[in-house]
């Protein structure tokens, strides 16, 4: 499935142990906020009983839990890094090994996104998949420089719809499209895919961090809604909000 890579260890990227959460243990919560406690299940966002993030007034602190998921080389690393940290990863091409995590981000008053990155090599996907299991929502991502990450799309839909929670949140990224010489997925097969699947669409580049913040953003408050028992606000729509939000890739620079 994935493009065959020089493999190195990120080791720096890996926090130690102890600030580590494992696949199954609690989320971290910045203190002197409510979190659920150590028994909330796993996708707690699709659980009644979760605390509600909106409304009357309570102040939770909740952290989703991303990953992010797709070929190696697509960029998932370089999507996480501009979003967290505003920066590119130019350069030499260093490889995830197995699962790295790269910290809360908190994006809304109330909601956090505990990010997950994943490696993309084959050799690493039994690692990965232990992982899928308690993630809340899944960002997939192809290079439309690559054909052949957009071609194994659907192979990864099967991992998903395999290891991942049935109502795990799912989007899917076409990444790198500011290199508009070397495009070879068109902006409408990734629509139609997209559509084939039901799944909301947009892309992106890490380079120059078009719609790089707004994915991350429309994930939170989808899961934010999800969490939400009464809701108070009219439902958000996350297919409508990316397309009302998305921008194109020859029209803009963030
Ligand atoms: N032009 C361009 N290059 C990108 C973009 N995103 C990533 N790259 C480059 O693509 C290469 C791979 O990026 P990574 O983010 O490391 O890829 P990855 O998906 O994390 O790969 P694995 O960790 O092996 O799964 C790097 O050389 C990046 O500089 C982008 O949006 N535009
Ligand atoms: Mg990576």
């Amino acid at each position: 499935m994935s493009r065959k890579k020089t493999s190195k260890s990120k080791g720096a990227s890996t926090p130690a142990a102890s600030t580590l959460p494992s696949a199954n243990g609690p989320r971290p919560a910045r203190s002197g906020t409510a979190r659920p406690g150590p028994d909330a299940p796993p996708n707690g966002p699709l659980q009644p009983g979760r605390p509600s993030l909106g409304g009357g007034g309570d102040f939770y602190d909740v952290a989703f839990k991303v990953m992010l998921v797709g070929d190696s080389g697509v960029g998932k690393t370089c999507l996480l890094v501009r979003f967290k940290d505003g920066a590119f990863l130019a350069g030499t091409f260093i490889s995830t090994v197995g699962i790295d995590f790269r910290g809360l981000d908190s994006l809304t008053s109330a909601c956090s996104l505990q990010m997950w990155d994943t490696a993309g090599q084959e050799r690493f996907r039994s690692v990965t998949h232990a992982y899928y299991r308690d993630a809340h929502a899944l960002l997939l991502l192809y290079d439309v420089t690559n054909k052949a990450s957009f071609d194994n799309i659907q192979a990864w839909l099967a991992e998903i719809h395999e290891y991942a929670q049935h109502d795990v949140a799912l989007m899917l990224l076409g990444n790198k499209v500011d290199s508009a010489h070397e495009r070879v997925v068109k902006r409408e097969d990734g629509e139609k895919l997209a559509k084939e699947y039901g799944l909301p669409f947009m892309e992106t580049s890490a380079k120059t961090g078009l719609n790089v913040d707004l994915a991350f953003t429309a994930i939170a408050k989808e899961l934010k809604q999800r969490s939400m028992k009464t809701p108070s606000e009219p439902r958000f729509r996350l297919h409508d909000y990316v397309k009302r939000e998305g921008r194109g890739a020859s029209c803009c620079r963030p």
